[in-house]
């Protein structure tokens, strides 16, 4: 099929459709809910025999027997056509436009006779054109057709380039990826490689082909001249973009949302770095890395079991990975995007990685509920607030929510391109100036020995290497409030009504917009619950607050100098020591609240009822967030790297790295033969461990030098549980902290020492109900403790046995041998 003959039958068509409207608009609702009576015209797209995306440009009007009264000219953004849907397709479409005239109509408030209206579809337009004709060259498959310019972006696994595609004289982009460097996550390339290359929509990124050459992989794609709507935020928008082009961003976004989950995709890393602008305005959702396949059975379904993403947009159910997850993820993603769009950085995002995940499963969702919010519209809070619902069940699927009011503030993309695109410099140099200025914070930071500055920084600034030390995770491993230093005065009071209002629904993890409670206020029943499953291993390990911390110590950046002695420390052998050290955390914190100092004013007052539980933010994010290139003078590509890289060689540019952590992680790969690290994949800026692939290490000082044996990993696993009983316990601890803080704040009466339980509370007079009913949850919460605590005592004679038992089966067994 050539382009041409596409538009000359596309030219041709034309809709008309009549109803009968009794009255006013009313009448037209009615008019619209019915099934509109028409003859389509044959699809223009018969003949092709693959989905492919058209952009309509139509002129309704509406018009009585006498005379028209309206008419409305619009471009209907692309749509998806798929053959033989052809009229459903336009149906759908042409009501929810209807529902938009609809309401242009609502000003004429007069009875209506016959309506009738018509629409003229006029063509396919440039974007699709030049994609079909794109799609129709043969790109050349050898790195000599190409030549590589300047680097335009750079990510965990690959740099990439603006290059010249020399035989089509064509400007592409040139994704490098250093195979040698991946080669533990091949499979994810590979999957990315061939997403890329079968997608096809206007605003999906895809791959014009891809080769390798040395041990690099090349994947020619489109170049998107803007970049990502993250540099284009970093450098112009620090604080976020208008309404309208949320709007129009977020619209296209979703557009490729419905696209990929039509055809069973979830992308699973939405987020405003993967989006990306063309010079003309137009969208396109990037990397398929970690996306996943519905329809995939077997092995590759399990990939939906996994912990991926980037944890500020992750949603909860694929943090908690207790039934698996779906596309509804991605709409979790997307209204965490919107946010980030709307501030300039995603929420949470100055929080190490820990804290995020609890928060986001503890919090109420966020939302654009604070006083800098108000220049924001009711129907954008409402589409946050739609999307940021814990329940995945309650939240619209894209192609719902792509019917969403908020959308009506969104226009055409070349609005962007007179917006957000006019007068930024040339790719190459903000990606230039953008590296410098980074090294020069990283130099600064180091000089003045403020690491944690700067990684919260660069942190909020959308550069997530994940670096942790083990201690610093456990530190993390703390419950705070959503509390933004950046908030007003009216934030603070807003942020204290939340509080408030959640400890007025008694859990403290009241969901915005859905009943569902995902957090804290059940935690006891479910702890039971595990308690009572421990044989049960498999679901022990379906717990949540466990597997992100083993997760988190198998997935991320754990250096030599950063790993303490007691390495072991969160590993399931973790014995007596390891658990008090655990309650040495809880302890730290207590002691932390207790030296809060008392506040001067009423601000402060608040400030301290909402952050009882953050603590000391020292040492976040251990090391740098940098890559090793970036600190050195060879950050920006020279001609004589362009020929290494055309000639497949990198030199010893870790461009796959993030970078420090990563060639930590690959050095760590290297020395160790244990299959249990092989099977962790770090990434910098999301992670990605599969729950089937994590092989919780069993080596210990008991059984030093042996293998994991079926005994080994069943008591691995009962450690893992008591972990996680161990864990809830420090979790309990924290609500009746806060409970205690609560009714501290409200009775105006100071507590000694929380650690003192009834008796601390015996001090306190009751005079409302409401304290009353909190004393009472206090108490139920220390008896659950006191519970809890006995069962720990039990489960751990049982694992105390159980290690004696496997003792005598590897001792039996050294003598068989
Ligand atoms: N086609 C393109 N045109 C212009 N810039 C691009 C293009 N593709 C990618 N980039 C830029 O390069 C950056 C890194 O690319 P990409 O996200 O594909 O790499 P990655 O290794 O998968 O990254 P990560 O996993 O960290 O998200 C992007 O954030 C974007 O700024």
């Amino acid at each position: 099929m050539n382009v041409r003959s596409v538009a000359v039958v596309h030219d041709s068509c034309s809709v008309r459709f009549s109803f009968y409207s009794p009255v006013g608009h009313g009448g037209l609702a009615e008019g619209l809910s019915n099934p509109l009576t028409t003859s389509f015209p044959p699809s223009p797209f018969r003949s092709l025999h693959r989905h492919f995306m058209v952009k309509i440009q139509f002129c309704l009007h509406w018009f009585t027997a006498e005379r028209t009264f309206f008419s409305v000219y619009e471009t209907l953004g692309d749509f998806n056509v798929l053959i033989g849907d052809w009229e459903l397709c336009l149906l759908r479409r042409l009501k929810s436009t209807l529902v938009d005239g609809m309401h242009l109509a609502r000003g004429l408030r007069r009875p209506q006779k016959k309506c009738s209206f018509s629409v003229s579809l006029s063509n396919v337009t440039g974007v699709i054109k030049k994609d079909m004709e794109v799609q129709k060259q043969k790109f050349p498959v050898n790195a000599e057709d190409y030549k590589l310019f300047e680097e335009v972006g750079e990510g965990v696994s690959a740099s990439v380039y603006r290059a010249l595609c020399v035989p089509l004289n064509m400007i592409v982009a040139i994704k490098v990826l250093d195979l040698e460097k991946c080669n533990n996550d091949l499979d994810g390339i590979r999957r990315e490689v061939q997403t890329m290359s079968l997608i096809n929509h206007p605003n999906l990124l895809r791959s014009y082909c891809s080769f390798s050459t040395g041990h690099n992989l090349w994947v020619v794609m489109p170049f998107m001249a803007g970049g990502s709507c993250l540099h284009i935020m970093k450098t112009s928008y620090p604080e976020g973009l208008e309404e309208p082009v949320i709007a129009t961003v977020l619209r296209e976004v979703l557009k490729a949302l419905v696209y990929l989950h039509a055809h069973g995709h979830i992308h699973r890393d939405v987020k405003a770095g993967n989006i990306l602008i063309d010079d003309n305005g137009s969208i396109k959702l990037a990397d398929f890395g970690v996306s996943a396949c519905m329809f995939d059975t077997g092995d590759r379904q399990r990939s939906r079991n996994t912990f991926v993403g980037t944890p500020c947009w992750m949603a909860p159910e694929v943090m908690q990975q207790l039934h698996g997850y779906d596309f509804k993820a991605d709409i979790w993603s997307f209204g965490i995007t919107a946010l980030e769009l709307a501030h300039g950085h995603a929420p949470f995002s100055k929080y190490p990685p820990m804290k995020v995940l609890l928060m986001t499963l503890q919090n109420a969702p966020p939302g654009l509920d604070y006083e800098r919010d108000k220049k924001f519209s009711k129907s954008f809070k409402d589409l946050v607030a739609v999307c940021l619902v814990k329940d995945p069940k309650k939240r619209p699927s894209s192609e719902k929510l792509l019917k969403h009011p908020f959308f009506k503030h969104a226009r055409a993309t070349d609005y962007l391109q007179r917006t957000i695109l006019d007068g930024l410099p040339p790719l190459g140099d903000r990606f230039r100036t953008l590296k410098a200025k980074e090294a020069e914070l990283l130099q600064n930071s180091e000089l003045n020995g403020n690491k944690e500055h700067l990684s919260q920084q660069e942190y909020i600034r959308g550069i997530s290497a994940w670096n942790f030390n083990l201690e610093d995770l456990k530190n993390q491993a703390a419950l705070i409030m959503d509390y933004d230093e950046n908030s007003t005065a009216e934030d603070l009071n807003a942020c204290l009504k939340q509080q408030q209002n959640k400890l007025n629904g008694v859990g403290f993890s009241a969901e915005r917009s859905s009943p569902d409670i995902v957090g804290s206020s059940d935690v006891g029943s479910h702890l039971e619950d595990e308690i009572d499953e421990v044989p049960n291993l498999e679901d022990s390990f379906a717990a949540f607050p466990m597997k992100p911390i083993q997760a988190l110590k198998g997935c991320f950046d754990v250096g030599q100098d950063d790993v303490p002695d007691d390495e072991d420390t969160m590993s399931p052998t973790m014995g007596d020591e390891n658990q008090s050290d655990i309650e040495q955390h809880g302890a730290m914190k207590s002691s932390l609240r207790s030296e809060d100092k008392v506040e001067q004013n009423d601000t402060e007052h608040k400030k301290s009822l909402m952050r009882p539980t953050i603590i000391s933010p020292k040492k976040y994010l251990s090391g740098s967030l940098l890559p090793d290139k970036v600190s050195s003078s060879k950050k920006f590509v020279g001609d004589f790297e362009r020929e290494s890289a055309q000639r497949g060689f990198r030199g010893e540019r870790s461009y796959s790295g993030p970078l420090q952590g990563r060639q930590k992680n690959s050095t760590a790969n290297s020395h160790s033969e244990d299959a249990s690290e092989e099977a962790l994949v770090q990434r910098k800026g999301r992670f990605k461990v599969t729950s089937a692939d994590i092989k919780i290490p069993v080596v210990s000082s008991n059984f030093s030098g042996t293998t994991s044996s079926p005994t080994s990993s069943i008591a691995a696993s009962v450690v893992s549980s008591l972990q996680t009983v161990l864990y809830h316990s420090t979790l309990q601890k924290e609500e009746i902290h806060r409970l205690i803080k609560f009714v501290e704040q409200i009775s105006g009466n100071s507590m000694e020492s929380v650690e003192s339980g009834n008796n601390g509370l015996s001090h306190i007079p009751l005079t409302s109900p409401r304290e009353r009913e909190l004393q009472s949850q206090l108490t139920q919460l220390q008896q659950r403790n006191l519970i809890l605590a006995e069962k720990l005592q039990r489960q751990k004679m049982m694992n105390a046995q159980l290690e004696s038992k496997l003792n005598d089966l590897m001792k039996k067994e050294s003598m068989e041998e």
